[in-house]
């Protein structure tokens, strides 16, 4: 197990978006701007539904890692924590997702 954190990975996101230069990935996808860092999450999301589709669990991992960090970066850009995203599973965990989902139907 290990023990990376995605914290740690906030760390070092943030700190590359702060300091980076043009030797950082995150930095030089950070430079093209908040709609270029959704496209890419959104692409490798993608690869992530290929690799599930396929019942290839090295390529899931490793699709997994990429979406992870694409969407780090997004947070991260728009200046949301992963505490924030963890504090909204948590209040959710009071409430299982069918009633969540019951409650939010328009009244018949
Ligand atoms: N976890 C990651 C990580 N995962 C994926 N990637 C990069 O994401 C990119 C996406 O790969 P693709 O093949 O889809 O795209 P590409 O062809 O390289 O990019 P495009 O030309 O399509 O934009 C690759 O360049 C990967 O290296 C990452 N880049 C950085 N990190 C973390 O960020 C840290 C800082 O990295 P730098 O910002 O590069 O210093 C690293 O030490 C890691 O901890």
């Amino acid at each position: 197990m290990s023990d990376f954190t995605i914290e740690d990975l906030e760390g070092v996101v943030r700190a590359r978006l702060a300091n980076g230069d043009e030797t950082s990935y995150t930095k030089t996808l950070a430079d093209k701007g908040l709609d270029k860092v959704a496209e890419k999450f959104g692409e490798e999301a993608i690869e992530t539904i290929i690799a599930a589709v396929r019942r290839a669990s090295d390529e899931l991992i490793s699709e997994t890692a990429d979406v992870i960090f694409h969407l780090t970066v997004l947070l991260s850009l728009q200046g949301v924590a992963w505490a924030d995203v963890m504090a909204e599973l948590e209040r959710r965990t009071s409430q299982s997702g069918l009633e969540e989902k019951a409650s939010r139907k328009a009244p018949q």
